[in-house]
């Protein structure tokens, strides 16, 4: 007879798993049972196995529901700085791309990260983390690139990696050194292919050795790194046995996406201005697709994503916060869910897949969380809501009652 460390029941269920065929993976009047930290049932109620009822703590969801927890696929969320001088400055009629030439945008907080210590991108990171947790987050991709040197960035990733060990949400870190062209390199002639040197030559053997990265990522767009750079440091990166991913076709088609599948990435994010043979592509190789919602609307973009195209392939569709001072300084995964929906015509279960499932994807942790399946972490949420559809319809009160890590009941009050 099974003896479980935990049994919710009451509770209806979005599994989000493939294998079950009603939307959302749903099971109503269900149950879900817990052992040494992974699922261990999940199911009708009155289908549960006879089980050793007085060694199991029980808890009841009063027919409120559970899903996955969730996962926000990209952030930048370690940083330091402000950038609401360059917003008012948009406001005023300058544009991203024009403050990014004019020495601000990404170079304004590299300039401020290099100047702020462990500790202080640390509590930084800290509240950043807290406000994603308390909507049901418990894991995070953290990327780099507002160091641009060796020192910077491997702080910064030092400071991601610390984080995740003293929080229950889990880390997934990304070295994004090509995410702009430092300073000391903008004015020399070849200073974009130089720069792109010292990563490869200086940088990435330091960030594998210290395995401070998950991933590799770079911003391939015309006011960073072109194709060839791009396809150097993502390949650097696959040598040292790392995953890659590309910010590409944000504000223009720049091929990265068909170069990205080429090097079987995982994810390409933003993708605005992503073309069908690009969605053909990435198709091919079954890398996601990661929409931004917050990016697009913070900067007032008006180029959609190919969201049909991506249905008409298949695409794996992620949604992401993509937290970070200058293009979306908005640290909400549940305030993502809705934008996805009202700007870019998501359907809540696309939404919540984008930010479950094919989150898990699209950082290849998949095989460990993202839906709710026998052997997978117990990962998930309580949520005072009556149907899924919910998390993506209202924003503002928060619904998450209980999140569960790895098996653990998080206190909501920390
Ligand atoms: N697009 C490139 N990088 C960030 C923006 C970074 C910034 O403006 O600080 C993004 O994902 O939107
Ligand atoms: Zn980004």
């Amino acid at each position: 007879m099974p003896q479980w460390d935990q049994l919710w029941i009451d509770v209806n269920i979005a599994t989000m798993n493939a294998d079950n065929e009603q939307p959302y993976g749903a099971i109503h009047q269900a149950a879900i049972a817990v052992k040494d930290g992974k699922i261990a049932w999940v199911g009708k109620q009155d289908e549960l196995p006879e089980f050793d009822a007085l060694d199991t703590p029980i808890y009841k969801g009063h027919g409120k529901w559970i899903t996955p927890s969730l996962i926000d696929a990209h952030t930048h969320l370690v940083f330091a700085g402000s950038r609401a001088n360059e917003f008012e400055q948009r406001l005023n009629g300058v544009s991203y791309e024009e403050i990014a030439r004019q020495g601000g945008g990404i170079i304004s907080t590299v300039n401020a990260t290099r100047q702020a210590s462990e500790a202080e991108l640390f509590e930084l990171g800290r509240k950043r983390l807290n406000a994603l947790a308390k909507e049901g987050v418990t894991t995070v991709e953290i990327k780099s690139g507002y160091g641009l040197d060796l020192d910077t960035e491997t702080k910064m990733l030092k400071v991601a990696r610390e984080l995740g060990k003293h929080h229950h949400v889990d880390v997934q870190t990304t070295f994004l050194g090509a995410h702009a062209i430092p300073p000391e390199y903008k004015n020399k002639e070849n200073g974009a292919d130089e720069y792109v040197d010292y990563i490869i030559n200086d940088m990435l053997p330091q960030v594998a050795k210290q395995e401070l990265a998950d991933a590799v990522d770079v911003f391939c767009e015309s006011i960073a790194f072109n194709l060839e750079q791009t396809e150097k440091v993502l390949t650097a990166a696959k040598q040292h046995g790392l995953k890659i991913k590309l910010h590409s076709e944000q504000l223009t088609n720049q091929g990265g996406s068909e170069l990205a599948a080429k090097l079987g990435a995982l994810s390409v994010d933003h993708i605005e201005y992503l073309d069908e043979s690009g969605v053909k592509a990435i198709a091919e190789s079954g890398t996601c697709a990661t929409v931004l919602p917050g990016a697009f609307y913070f900067l007032r973009e008006t180029q959609l994503p190919p969201i049909e195209l991506l249905r008409k392939h298949n695409v794996p569709m992620v949604v992401a916060s993509d937290f970070n001072p200058g293009s979306s300084p908005l640290c909400s995964t549940l305030l993502m869910l809705n934008m996805a929906c009202t700007l870019f015509k998501l359907t809540p279960e696309e939404a919540l897949k984008g930010t479950t499932t094919n989150a898990a994807k699209a950082l290849g942790i998949d095989d460990k969380v993202g839906s709710i399946e026998v052997g997978k972490q117990a990962d998930f949420c309580l949520w005072d809501i009556q149907s899924p559809a919910e998390l993506s319809y209202s924003y503002g009160v928060n619904p998450c009652l209980q999140v569960v890590k790895a098996g653990q009941l998080i206190s909501m009050n920390s």
